[in-house]
């Protein structure tokens, strides 16, 4: 693995998504998932995609990382590290993920095999993407676990991964994802599914190994606390659309769409006395309104919300929304 480089190279743009949109085949026609995606993440950025649950952001990271569902149609523009990605052969593509891209999953346990041991499936890896003999594999990936804190590695590495706590299992996938030396890491959901200690170290492991190995990350989450502690920027997403986007600790503290302030509403610690659902739900793919797409959910919405706002041109930079919320961001 190569370390951070030097200043200068930190804004180098490594992904970026242009009207990325994700249609898939439904009832022999296809039905949009996603529509109009676009933003970009920069090495050393962490950049957060946040929403409910049903609005697209695994979709959009599936298109991504080249693994849409099966039929599924892509559109827009994909560049990783300025190429194209989205007219690659598929061959062309997994070559390209598996050597620039890394992915952290909620569960280790669908993502790892239950029954090869640790050492194999990453020295499998290993050897695969970076061609190393499987002797020099089995020390890289001892040195990968070391990296991650995990001790001994030399005997997790005989292990299994049922053998493991959530937390351990996290950082194998940790190792995993940066043991091709990456560019880009995803993560999705990567700390839902651990108590709030382990989650705590888990996000503090991925935040060295953002500064250290200077990654650019694609941060999953509907949580915003975790957006507003860990994330430079983020993405909000509503019903397949970017809705806004801004700095993360402008949207967690002043955002400027309704619904990006109702997500926050509905958390607990923003000081309200109760918390605030949104009303309603999101709409189901194949019936969203022609207009702004949150209007039906949305105490601000007036008779222009039957036109759809776009991200630019509305009276707000990257605020899809005709009537946004002013609050001064300082
Ligand atoms: N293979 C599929 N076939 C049909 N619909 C799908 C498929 N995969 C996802 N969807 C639908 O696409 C929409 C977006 O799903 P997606 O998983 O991207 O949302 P999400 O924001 O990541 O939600 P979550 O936080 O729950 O993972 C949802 O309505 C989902 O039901």
């Amino acid at each position: 693995m190569t370390a951070a480089p030097g200043a200068g190279t930190e804004t180098k743009v490594v992904l970026e998504a242009e009207n990325l949109g994700v249609a898939l085949p439904i009832d022999g026609k296809y039905v949009p998932i996603t529509t109009d995606v676009s933003f970009s993440v920069r090495r050393g950025e962490a950049v957060a995609l946040v929403g409910e649950s049903g609005c697209g952001k695994s979709m959009t990271a599936s298109a991504i990382m080249g693994l849409p569902p099966r039929g599924a149609k892509v559109t827009g523009r994909l560049r990783i590290n300025g190429r194209d990605v989205l007219d690659l052969s598929p061959k062309r593509r997994r070559a390209l993920c598996g050597s620039e891209i890394g992915f952290i999953f909620q569960e280790p346990m669908t993502a790892l095999h239950p029954t090869l041991r640790i050492g194999r499936q990453m020295t499998d890896t290993l050897c695969h993407n970076l061609g190393l003999s499987r002797s020099a594999a089995m020390t890289r990936a001892a040195e990968l676990l070391d990296l991650v804190g995990i001790p001994r590695p030399k005997d997790i590495l005989k292990g299994y991964v049922h053998q493991l706590s959530g937390g351990m299992r996290q950082r194998v996938m940790i190792a995993l994802a940066l043991s091709c030396d990456p560019s880009l890491v995803i993560a999705d959901e990567p700390t839902t599914a651990l108590d709030v200690t382990i989650q705590a170290q888990v996000l503090d492991l991925m935040e060295k190994m953002r500064r250290e190995f200077d990654v650019a990350m694609l941060f999953i989450t509907h949580d915003l606390e975790v957006v507003g502690d860990f994330c430079d920027r983020a993405v909000v997403m509503y019903a397949g659309d970017v809705v806004e986007t801004a700095t993360a600790a402008e949207v967690t503290r002043a955002p400027h769409h309704p619904y990006t302030r109702g997500l926050i509403d509905a958390v607990p610690g923003t000081g309200l006395e109760r918390l605030v659902p949104i009303g309603g739900s999101v709409p189901q793919i194949g019936a969203w309104p022609e207009g702004c797409r949150f209007a039906p959910r949305c105490s601000r919405a007036t008779e222009k919300c039957a036109i759809r706002p776009p991200l630019e041109g509305a009276p707000m930079p990257d605020v899809r929304c005709w009537h946004p919320l002013t609050e001064e961001r300082t």
